[in-house]
């Protein structure tokens, strides 16, 4: 078992990871409210309810009530949100209630949104069950839900009482949603571990075969890199920026193809080969580097194609909720495991890294 803090000034807690959490999570709701008294609400998919309800319910005397949101990233947005909301109320939820989502990434960053709204604010924990959801989305208090306009454009940041992050329910997963969950495992090694990173080039088959001791490092690893990150800067003021490494162009991606056409983690792979592009560009990484890391991008692929020009994919970065007064900061790896935040890139710069990574994906996906 790991437990890996996160100390932010507004909130402190333990992201766990084992195998077998889901069948002891009701003493540990219990352990965590210290007497307190609290109503569980479980928000959770049909699929996934399916698949994992025995394992989920074997703690808990009374069943808790289950709200349903059906799976799919173009569910994030407001008009679920104000129905889960509607359903809390009528099920007579309170400010005693806890929410707990149940789910992969879309799940946990609406229930987030709904635990920081009902009410001005209730408590929730996460109970992650896709990779990308245990590697990234489940810690450190980013919920929200998408616009037309753009990806994640209304939110809050509301920390979970705690991350339980059971491995077991990682061998339902399918092989697409595995695989676009490393992206974000790949990302943080570019950005700040550069052992995860190698760790990931040696052991790609085991990886990508879902090998449970394999997968349980990768965890742990790309945990350890997100809790530090936000235990430095939790609202994004400066070094939590390097979190969103290929997501400038990765967001927009999503946007421009109305959150249907890929998952989330793939649309942060194509972003991440674009700012390899750009950082090729400004020397901050080699251009033998910059091929490591595409290429091991690329082997935890297929990364579904697309289509975009790069000019719609440029204009849409200027919501990127990263720029300030029209000024984009863009997040560049300084070799293989630093980064840095730059705040001079071009739209020339950025047009011609975009049309790279377009050029490479024809090539690819042909
Ligand atoms: N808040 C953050 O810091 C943060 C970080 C990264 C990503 N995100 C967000 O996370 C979302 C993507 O999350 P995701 O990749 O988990 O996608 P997802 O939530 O859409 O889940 C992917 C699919 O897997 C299914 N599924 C989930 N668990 C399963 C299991 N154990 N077995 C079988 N099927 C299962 C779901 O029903 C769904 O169809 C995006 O909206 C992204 O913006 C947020
Ligand atoms: O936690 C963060 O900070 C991240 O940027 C992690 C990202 O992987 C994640 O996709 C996040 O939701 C993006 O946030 P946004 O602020 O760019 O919408
Ligand atoms: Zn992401």
């Amino acid at each position: 078992m790991s437990v890996i803090p996160v100390k932010t000034p507004s909130a402190t807690y333990d992201v766990t990871i084992a195998s077998g959490l889901l069948r002891t999570l009701r003493p540990r709701l219990e352990k965590l409210n210290q007497g307190k008294p609290f109503v569980p609400f479980v928000v959770t998919s049909p699929e996934i309810w399916g698949l994992w309800s025995e394992q989920f319910l074997a703690s808990f005397k009374e069943p808790p009530a289950v709200l349903f949101l059906p799976a799919g990233e173009r569910y994030k947005r407001m008009a679920s949100v104000e129905d889960l909301a509607q359903q809390l109320a009528e099920a007579g939820a309170d400010r005693d209630s806890l929410l707990i989502a149940f789910g992969g990434g879309v799940i946990g960053d609406l229930t987030g949104f709904l635990a920081a709204i009902y009410m001005r604010g209730i408590r929730y924990v996460q109970v992650p069950t896709t990779l990308l959801a245990q590697v990234d989305s489940s810690i450190g208090g980013k919920t929200g839900a998408n616009l037309a306009a753009g990806k994640n454009l209304i939110g809050s940041f509301h920390h979970p009482q705690a991350v339980l992050a059971d491995t077991d329910v990682l061998g339902t997963l399918p092989a697409t949603e595995l695989r676009a969950g490393l992206q974000e495992s790949i990302k943080a090694g570019i950005i700040r571990d550069a052992k995860l990173f190698s760790y990931m080039e040696k052991n790609a088959s085991a990886i990508l075969a879902a090998e449970p001791k394999a997968i349980t490092h990768v965890v742990a690893a790309s945990v350890r890199v997100k809790a530090d990150v936000v235990s430095k800067d939790e609202k994004e003021s400066g070094l939590r920026m390097i979190l969103n490494f290929g997501h400038t162009i990765g967001h927009a991606i999503e946007a421009a193809t109305n959150y249907k056409q890929l998952l989330h983690g793939e649309a942060v792979g194509w972003g991440s080969i674009a700012a390899l592009n750009v950082a090729v560009g400004r020397k901050t990484v080699t251009p033998a580097q910059a091929e490591r890391m595409t290429n091991l991008i690329l082997r935890y692929g297929p990364l579904s194609p697309f289509k975009a020009t790069a000019q719609k994919l440029v204009d849409l970065t200027a919501r990127d909720k990263k720029n300030r007064s029209g000024v984009r900061s863009f997040i560049l790896p300084k070799g293989i495991g630093a980064t840095q935040i730059v705040r001079d890139v071009t739209e020339a710069e950025l047009l011609a890294a975009t049309e790279k990574m377009l050029t490479l994906m024809r090539q690819s996906t042909r």
